[in-house]
């Protein structure tokens, strides 16, 4: 079976960020498939993947970028699938440059946009195995599970060990 979700980044440094969401989808039993994609340095590859995103069989896409991030935008006008934005953190700006160039879409072209860096990342495939889970009994299930083992894992009162 192919993946059902992509996760495409504008950059090789995206990765250690990006990576969190790939993580928890291997977690929830959902395969992704992971490529660097960027609309300014890469603008053919980002136009051939986003066109053909949906006959390729994805039905969510996660698009991280940093600084001037044009990609999750660029990738949403391009395809009628859910695309899940992340902002990447960068070195100048500390990523407030990428929220606000994912954010601020206007009327028509949505992206849902998640939180700067690593929980942003992670709560995108989080996100993601959501939506796949209205149509997925299974997978509702273990996401279910998923979220009742967080909550089995924060302990009632703070400890010393941290
Ligand atoms: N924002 C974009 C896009 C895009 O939006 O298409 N392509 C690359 N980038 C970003 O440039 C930053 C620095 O990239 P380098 O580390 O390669 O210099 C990365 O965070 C990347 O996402």
């Amino acid at each position: 079976m192919t993946a059902q979700v992509a996760i495409v980044m504008g950059s090789q440094s995206d990765w250690p960020t990006m990576r969190h969401a790939a993580d928890v989808l291997a977690e929830l039993g959902i395969e992704s498939d992971c490529r660097i994609v960027s609309a300014h340095r890469t603008p053919d590859r980002m136009f051939d993947f986003a066109k053909c995103a949906a006959e390729e069989g994805f039905k969510v896409v996660i698009a991280g970028a940093g600084g001037a991030a044009h990609l999750p935008g660029m990738i949403a006008s391009m395809t009628h699938l859910p695309v899940l934005g992340v902002p990447v953190k960068s070195k100048a700006l500390s990523g407030k440059d990428s929220l606000l160039s994912i954010v601020q879409m206007p009327g028509g072209v949505p992206v849902g946009t998640l939180a700067i860096g690593d929980a942003g990342a992670k709560n995108a495939g989080l996100l993601a195995a959501a939506i796949l889970a209205t149509g997925d009994a299974a997978l509702a299930e273990r996401l279910i599970a998923w979220r009742a083992a967080q909550s089995e894992s924060v302990a009632e009162r703070p400890s010393d060990e941290g």
